[in-house]
């Protein structure tokens, strides 16, 4: 029998069914959505049209800034794990991803003193290009990043819904108040086949924390995520439309009845502009212990994971200290095994106990 997880296309959920008095029909596809596919459209969302239309307009001329630009915001600055990277310094299980990124961040202060955990120097300032270089950048993203914050609180209240739970049953595993928290974005080029060196734009990988809001900036295919029976599903760019997905933590709090998608990007074909894509991952709190933290999920919830029959394919990694470990470390290994350069210099301790034999040559992309 063929599991409903076997999807061969990803739903697409229009907000503007919640203004519509519409709202028991979105929260019935939402749950099948997480339950069987684990990615869905979200279209009309609430984020400003002139602000998606900005961030797209940006996302070229960020990398269009001269190299030296670029590299003087160079990742390995950070403690917080934000900044570039340029093409060809990640990996995913061992093969090289053909994409250049800046990581940045809503704003937040970090308050680390010495003596407290690593993990709790993980949240604090982006780098921001020279203003003078790009006008505007930094305030339209900051703006952008805002809008999908309070959009990913307000999801995971309908996601609550979606379980039969208390719209406030997400609440523990952010910071209070909500603001007081930092999610992080990225802005992403994926040059052409024949600019690189092969098609792995990024490879198959899960997301870690709660749920990614990601705006296809280019209109390219790339994006594919994988049903149970292992086929790869396109998600060609829609207008108007985030794409939303479930990350690990998600997953591992709703007891796997919300589906992590395992997904990646196969490089633009040859000849074709650059894709660009703009991720958007909410976080959790630093210090909260998932293993600890099982939300009170009914049986008739629990039972559409038995329905579902599999999961995905790709083999999971790095997600198994979710069970006894802060969430924060959790975050740290993995950015530390994504970016080793960056861990080796401001958490020497932890990468020593990572990598004992010295640095890879290449971290992993997850
Ligand atoms: O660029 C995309 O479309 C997806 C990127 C992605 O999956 C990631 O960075 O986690
Ligand atoms: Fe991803």
């Amino acid at each position: 029998m063929a599991s409903e997880a076997n999807f061969s296309a990803v739903p697409v959920l229009d907000f503007t069914l919640l203004d519509r008095g519409k709202k028991d029909q979105f929260i019935a596809e939402l749950r099948h959505a997480v339950v069987n596919v684990g990615f869905l459209y979200l279209a009309n969302p609430p984020v400003s049209k002139e602000l998606i239309d900005s961030v797209v307009d940006y996302a070229p001329k960020l990398f269009a800034l001269p190299q030296e630009a670029k590299d003087k915001l160079v990742m390995r600055n950070s403690p917080h794990f934000l900044g570039y990277n340029r093409l060809g310094s990640e990996f995913t299980k061992g093969a090289q991803d053909q994409r250049e990124q800046f990581d940045i961040a809503t704003e937040y202060e970090n308050r680390w003193t010495p003596g407290q955990p690593d993990y709790l120097r993980l949240w604090g300032p982006s780098q921001w290009p020279d203003e003078s270089e790009i006008p505007g950048f930094r305030q339209t993203f900051s703006a952008y990043l805002r809008q999908v914050e309070a959009l990913s609180f307000q999801f995971t209240s309908l996601l609550a819904e979606a379980l039969s739970l208390p719209p406030d049953a997400f609440d523990p595993f952010f910071n209070v108040p909500k603001e007081d928290m930092q999610h992080r974005g990225k802005v992403v080029k994926y040059p052409s086949v024949d600019q690189v060196s092969g098609s792995q734009g990024v490879g198959p990988h899960f997301d870690a924390g709660f749920l990614t809001f990601l705006l296809q900036a280019s209109d390219l295919p790339g994006l594919q995520v994988q049903n149970t029976s292992g086929e790869w599903i396109d998600v060609l760019p829609k207008p108007h439309t985030l794409v939303v997905n479930i990350g690990k933590g998600l997953e591992t709090v709703t007891q796997g009845v919300t589906l992590a998608t395992s997904h990646r990007v196969i490089s633009p074909p040859v000849g074709s502009p650059a894709r660009y894509s703009i991720p958007f991952f909410q976080n959790i709190s630093l210090t909260v212990r998932l293993g600890e933290m099982r939300l009170d999920l009914p049986d008739h919830i629990l039972k559409l994971k038995e329905a579902r029959g599999g999961t995905g394919k790709t083999e999971s990694v790095n997600f198994s200290e979710y069970a006894s470990e802060p969430s924060g470390l959790v975050s740290l290994i993995g950015r530390i095994k994504s970016h080793p350069d960056v861990g080796e210099r401001h958490y020497p301790k932890l990468f020593r106990q990572l990598f004992p034999q010295g640095a890879p040559k290449f971290g992993d992309a997850y």
